[in-house]
């Protein structure tokens, strides 16, 4: 994977179109500014009614982004769970199972407009790209994932004038929702909040589904690979895939089109947690140590019903570390023989 350092966002909404605002992730409502922001009124004064934000500009749906995500409850990652270490001793440390999901995420009529660009790419998208064990020859072999096609999300001055909205979320939720967590977080689990990978890929509706893998097996070797936190965003209408019963009590059963997200290991949520790839759902785990896969998804209605799903990869900052892979976990859900998969 290739880690896009920090992106910059020209601005072309001005009448001064041609003198571009270049907005930068760290810089742009970032570490620095947005502190004890919740709900405050400036000036300290009463809480005033808000006005709508103002979507049409690159600067209102930014900060729109940003109300939304200092709004969303992402609690649940800073868990703690008692954990055996390889020397047999018990650990409390944070949940490496750990899942926030948060609905009605950007509001319909951005994820609307996310949908509409995320079309646009199509044509420029490639069959992804995954790894896989192989018995014959003992060794991880790269293989082309059936049925999905994927693309990373660029920035720079060509990358926003393809997909503004995009790039907009991609750089507001990496500077805040790193911003957020770090306050939370112990330090080996800090993210940066100027560097991230992602992907947006699409399920194009013929069963394809996702292997079991861990996205980063990085931990023991010095592979480089420092992604640390993984937030999914489904780009679907809202509402889409709401069966019943809700969240956290989903079934795969519940719906023909499938796509399922599943997590395995979940505590107190029995072995497998079913979450739909609902329309303006965001999805966030540890990439170190959650095992995953999506289930074989179907779009019986058309390209509408196709599963959209923009992956954006949080880094571990210096501070961060990346767990090495569970040798119990690995061996119940990959076998002795190591056959993990790696997203
Ligand atoms: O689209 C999803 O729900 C999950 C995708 C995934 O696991 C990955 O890209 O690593
Ligand atoms: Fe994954």
């Amino acid at each position: 994977f290739n880690t896009i350092g920090t992106l910059n966002i020209i601005s072309n909404h001005r009448s001064d179109a041609r003198l571009p605002t270049t907005l930068y992730a760290g810089g742009f409502g970032g570490s620095t500014k947005s502190k004890n922001n919740k709900g405050k009124a400036k000036g300290g004064g009463r809480l005033k009614k808000k006005a709508p934000p103002n979507l049409f500009t690159p600067e209102g749906r930014m900060e729109h982004i940003k109300e939304r995500i200092y709004a969303a409850d992402v609690s649940p990652l800073a868990k703690l769970s008692l954990q055996k270490l390889p020397d047999g001793e018990l650990s409390l440390d944070i949940d490496p199972n750990a899942i926030a999901v948060v609905d009605n995420f950007l509001g319909e009529e951005l994820i609307t407009a996310m949908r509409k660009e995320a079309e646009s790419l199509l044509p420029s998208m490639v069959p992804s790209q995954s790894t896989r064990w192989d018995e014959e020859t003992q060794s991880v072999v790269a293989y082309e994932k059936k049925g999905v096609l994927s693309t990373q999300i660029e920035g720079g001055t060509a990358g926003y004038e393809k997909s503004p909205r995009l790039v907009e979320y991609i750089v507001t939720l990496t500077a805040n929702l790193s911003h957020k967590l770090n306050q939370i977080l112990p330090d080996d689990c800090h993210l940066t909040g100027d560097e991230q990978t992602n992907k947006l890929a699409v399920c194009l509706g013929d069963g394809s589904y996702y292997d079991k893998h861990i996205d980063n097996l990085g931990g023991t070797s010095d592979s480089g690979d420092r992604r640390k936190l993984t937030a999914l965003l489904y780009i679907q209408p809202p509402g889409s895939h709401c069966g019943q019963p809700a969240y956290p009590h989903e079934k795969v059963e519940d719906d023909p089109r499938g796509g399922y997200f599943r997590a395995y290991d979940v505590p107190e949520m029995g072995e497998v947690t079913c979450i739909a790839p609902r329309g303006d759902r965001l999805v966030v785990f540890w990439s170190d140590s959650l095992v995953h896969d999506v289930s074989p998804s179907f779009a019986p209605n058309g390209h509408d019903e196709r599963r959209w799903a923009l992956t954006l990869w949080f880094i571990a900052d210096k501070a961060g570390k990346i767990r090495a892979t569970d040798s119990q976990v690995e061996e119940r859900h990959f076998g002795a023989n190591t056959g993990i998969g790696k997203g």
